[in-house]
């Protein structure tokens, strides 16, 4: 396995031919960086371009790691749908990508990472048996499951209750330690336990927002995250008025 890189991303991104953003950050490498910014700005579409994913638009740009080794093969993306294949078991969900490259499969893995999500008595079922928070606690699980240096995340907690949303932001926390992680994600409170790195994008371009001083991840009502989580929730309604 390939260290964690850090990655460059820089460039003007264009829907029939109009400029939707222009963003440059970085993710350092092994840490967790997340995106936070208004509906339709673009954030889902800069995990698309890191992904290398068609996007319906044109980048114009750069994205790149310090050595010049090319990012491809080397990320796993939940999305925000969970994508899970109607017609396999969920722990055949989690095998999905062995499955594809002709490997091995670890059922023993995949159990163990279905048993930390909560769902160690579910893996036999259909995803359509599983309510819409299982299902995301499966998608999660996949993700983990493929063990990539690069890790990016869309919105991966959105339909979890208040505590297993918690509960998710640490076990991921600990199980993606050491890796490049771009989290997108709506929630100012998230962002302030999980994020090494905070972006704010906005339509004139990515400002970098000051993380708390704490190491991460942080406890939920830690005095740090609360003002974080109230200062960012400030700044993002203030950008949508
Ligand atoms: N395939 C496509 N063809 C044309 N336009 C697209 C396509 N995909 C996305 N867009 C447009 O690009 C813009 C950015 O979409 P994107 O999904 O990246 O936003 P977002 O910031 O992730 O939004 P949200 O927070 O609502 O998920 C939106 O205006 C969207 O309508």
């Amino acid at each position: 396995m390939s260290p964690s890189p850090e990655i460059m991303f820089k460039g003007c991104f264009f829907i029939e031919n109009k400029q939707l953003f222009d963003a440059s950050f970085v993710m350092p490498a092994g840490r967790w960086t997340c995106l936070l910014g208004p509906s339709g700005v673009g954030k889902s579409t800069i995990l698309r371009l890191l992904l290398g994913l068609k996007t319906g638009g044109h980048f114009k740009g750069e994205i790149s790691t310090p050595d010049g080794q090319s990012i491809a093969g080397q990320i796993s993306y939940m999305a925000q749908s969970d994508l899970l294949l109607p017609w396999l078991s969920v722990v055949e969900n989690l095998m999905i990508g062995a499955s594809l490259r002709g490997d091995t499969h670890d059922e023993e893995r995949a159990m163990m990472l279905l048993d930390r999500v909560g769902l160690g008595d579910h893996g036999h079922k259909k995803p359509a048996a599983l309510s819409g928070g299982m299902r995301q606690r499966a998608a999660l699980a996949r993700t983990l499951m493929e063990d990539r240096p690069v890790v990016l995340l869309d919105e991966p907690f959105s339909a979890l209750d208040a505590g297993t949303r918690a509960d998710m932001q640490e076990l991921s926390a600990e199980l993606l330690t050491g890796k490049t992680v771009l989290l997108v994600t709506h929630d100012p409170a998230e962002a302030s336990r999980v994020a090494d790195q905070i972006l704010v994008m906005n339509k004139s371009g990515m400002v970098v927002w000051p993380a708390p001083e704490l190491p991460a991840i942080r406890a939920v009502d830690a005095p740090e995250t609360l003002l974080c989580q109230s200062k960012l929730l400030a700044h993002l309604r203030a950008l949508a008025a």
